[in-house]
């Protein structure tokens, strides 16, 4: 049974939504779905740049706090030839202004994390679907009021998880379904990262330059080093997260019950600003977020999660998946598939053959539209199944439960450690249908 079949046939979960005949699709609108976007920095203007090489939406008007930032997606509409949004700008509140003013079918929010439960939350208020980016809310309680409003107004809520969509993750989700890794038992994911580049700036140049955050910094050092400062705990948990849950069907006959995270001590920011400039305030700084904070999760049915943040140290880029079962495993950072009876034994496949003899459909089908997007293509997969799920006026493939669940991560690694690594109980916050709901995660490439 395909997405929106599936969709139709056992109630949506989130209630209220209704579901358009595919004669239906582009009934509103003058057949564009009109989208606005809240944040248009570095990561929302990679989102514009997608929305404007398609021709089955417009842009009506985006909302940023910063010239620097709506100057620079001007650009990019004059580049592409394209009509100007509306802009509103002035304060933090200027969102709120667009919401009431302008007809919008959706949103996309990409601002710092500390916004996004307010931006999205009067967002569904103002009767739009809300495609935010990673992190929902900064506390449980934040995760809660963006379930509870998502229920109330009938309005999805999808964190834009890209990662979820990354061809290797979906092919070996493919070789999952067909059963080579038998039994699943334990997965790992994490974000790895060396970000100290990202975490400090010059306040003019993005990478690589300067060892200033805060308000003489731009883009994520104005506002994300902050929470390094300030926050011992896992600050990016969906990458890893949010690929790894569909695997085990998480909120879909199975759920986290536990949780519980450990962290190292801090040297490696302050390590970066002594070598970078030495004497620097900011080397002083005691920078509270453990450069290694790694967190465990236990699965209702079973299986165990590690999830590892890794963001203050020289490294190379890696998620370091593993997923792992009783006959096979899949790690990431060794390149390796291990399929017991097919490999020989003890030694590690090129994960690239699996990979390509297991690509999921929709890499097969749409790599050529997704080719030059950011991250390896996986930017155009995750924004265009928000995109089709606003047009048929279906559920998203990340739901408002799905969402919740791997961002909370980020409040409840926090409250483990400093509760001296204590085991925290995982909220449901399906309040229980996890216990009837199917998972049709990228089933097939109906709903793209
Ligand atoms: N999924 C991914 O791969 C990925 C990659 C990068 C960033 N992100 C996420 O995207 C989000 C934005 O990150 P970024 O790198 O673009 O940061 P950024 O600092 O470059 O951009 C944030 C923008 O939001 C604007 N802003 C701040 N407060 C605002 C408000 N109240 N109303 C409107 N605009 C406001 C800022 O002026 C800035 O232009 C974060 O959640 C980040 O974690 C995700």
């Amino acid at each position: 049974m395909d997405r929106r079949n599936f969709i139709r046939s056992t109630a949506i979960t989130t209630a209220g939504i209704g579901v358009l005949s595919s004669t239906d699709l582009f009934a509103q609108t003058n057949g564009k779905i009109k989208i606005g976007f809240i944040g248009v920095g570095l990561r929302g203007r990679n989102h514009v740049q997608i929305a404007l090489n398609r021709d089955d939406l417009e842009i009506v008007a985006i909302c940023d706090t910063q010239e620097e930032s709506l100057a620079q997606c001007r650009k990019q509409f004059n580049a592409k030839g394209t009509k100007l949004p509306k802009e509103y700008t002035g304060g933090k509140e200027s969102y709120k202004k667009m919401l009431s003013s302008e007809k919008l079918d959706a949103v996309i929010i990409a601002t710092p994390w500390q916004f996004h439960k307010d931006q999205s939350i009067d967002a569904m208020k103002a009767g739009l679907y809300v495609g935010c980016e990673v992190i929902a809310g900064l506390t449980v309680q934040d995760h809660w009021d963006v379930v509870k409003v998502s229920e109330e107004t009938g309005k999805p809520y999808m964190t834009l998880e890209n990662v979820a969509f990354r061809r290797d993750v979906l092919a070996v989700l493919n070789m999952h379904r067909q059963g080579l890794f038998g039994e699943l038992l334990h997965l790992e994911g994490g974000y790895q990262h060396d970000l100290r580049e990202v975490l400090f700036n010059d306040g003019k140049n993005y990478y690589g330059h300067g060892v200033e955050y805060g308000p003489k910094a731009i883009s994520e050092a104005q506002w994300r080093t902050q929470f390094n400062i300030d926050q011992d705990g896992d600050l990016y948990p969906t990458h890893g997260l949010g690929p790894i849950m569909q695997f085990v069907d998480i909120n879909k006959g199975n759920r986290f019950t536990h949780i519980t995270s450990y962290s190292s001590k801090a040297r490696g920011l302050a390590a970066y600003v002594n070598k970078v400039a030495p004497g620097h305030p900011n080397g002083k700084i005691n920078y509270k977020n453990g450069d290694i904070t790694q967190t465990m999760l236990q699965c209702a049915n079973g299986e165990t999660m590690l999830l590892t943040h890794d963001t203050h140290l020289p490294r190379p880029y890696s998620i370091g998946f593993r997923v792992q079962g009783t006959d096979g495993i899949w790690m990431d950072v060794a390149k390796g598939i291990h399929i017991e009876g097919k490999s020989k034994p003890h030694t590690w496949d090129p994960a690239d053959e699996w990979v390509k003899k297991y690509d999921h459909p929709i890499w097969k089908k749409y790599e050529e539209l997704a080719n030059g997007s950011g991250h390896g293509g996986m930017d155009w997969f995750v924004f265009n199944a928000f995109i089709q799920s606003v047009k048929q006026k279906v559920q998203t493939p990340i739901d408002v439960y799905d969402s919740v669940t791997m961002s909370a991560v980020f409040p409840l690694s926090t409250e483990s450690i400093a509760k001296g690594n204590s085991t925290l109980e995982f909220p449901d916050f399906t309040k229980g249908k996890w216990k009837t709901k199917k998972n049709t995660f990228m089933l097939d490439d109906s709903g793209m």
